[in-house]
């Protein structure tokens, strides 16, 4: 009955620009994977070559999904500018040509801390949990509406300042990988941070009712699972080989 005398949920109303915008990052500030453990092990120096090369390994996991997943957003557009903007993406991670792209320079990161690149492309030492996680990302992206899966994608708009500290972790803590390696953060800084401006100009444009706006915020929390339950699965490491013989 008393819903019948304020018919008008004020709560349900959306959000202007700007707060939707602070509620995204706030869920970026508290959720993003900077703040994993083993992120910070590995920023501090604490990281054995073992630790980081499983970390390498496993991350192209990640990295070789990422245009899959782009691929299948560019198949949800129905404009060639939003067609065109979506493809760049794909190029930067595939390159336009062999031995281009953010691909081929995750296989230089590979070379530089010394595995080889059939050890990377061969996927034989991806843990479970992060085919797991990068399917829940690349099935998330498949399946879902246009806004929750560009809204998923802005991680990116926290990258930038990752990669920075990253590199500069690297250089600093890990001078066994050899400086070149890192050309791979040194790109993304710039490419995060355009990707990121232009999804979230999307997600606001396109977020106008408090319901729409709930599940962008809602996509990127689940983005950050996903980051998360990665750097989860490297931290554990290796499950036991001998782990189900009888
Ligand atoms: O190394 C990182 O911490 C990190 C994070 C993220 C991210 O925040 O999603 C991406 C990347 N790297 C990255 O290299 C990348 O190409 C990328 C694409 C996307 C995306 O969701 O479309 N995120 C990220």
């Amino acid at each position: 009955m008393s819903s019948r005398v304020n018919p008008v949920d004020d709560t349900q109303l959306p959000w202007n620009e700007v707060e939707l915008e602070s509620r995204l990052r706030a869920v970026s500030d508290a959720r993003y994977h900077d703040r994993h453990p083993f992120n910070v092990r590995m920023h501090k120096g604490d990281l054995s070559p073992d630790e980081l090369r499983r970390w390498i390994v496993n991350r192209f996991h990640y990295q070789r999904h990422i245009p899959v997943k782009d691929a299948h957003i560019l198949a949800k557009f129905d404009t060639p500018a939003l067609r065109r903007t979506w493809l760049r993406r794909i190029q930067d991670h595939d390159g336009v040509r062999d031995g281009e792209g953010g691909i081929e320079r995750w296989l230089r990161l590979g070379e530089a801390a010394g595995i080889d690149r059939e050890r990377l492309t061969s996927g034989a030492e991806v843990l479970p949990g992060v085919r797991l996680a990068v399917d829940g990302y690349v099935n998330f992206c498949r399946l879902r509406p246009l806004l929750e899966a560009v809204a998923a994608s802005l991680t990116e708009l926290s990258a930038p300042g990752l990669m920075r500290t990253r590199i500069e972790a690297f250089e600093q803590h890990y001078p066994w990988i050899e400086a070149d390696g890192l050309t791979y953060f040194r790109t993304r800084i710039e490419q995060g941070g355009r990707d990121g401006g232009e999804a979230l100009a999307l997600v606001k444009a396109w977020a106008r009712t408090r319901e729409q706006q709930e599940r962008a915020v809602a996509a990127l929390a689940f983005k950050c699972d996903v980051l998360w339950s990665l750097l989860d699965a490297v931290e554990r490491g290796e499950p036991d080989a001998s782990g189900g013989a009888p």
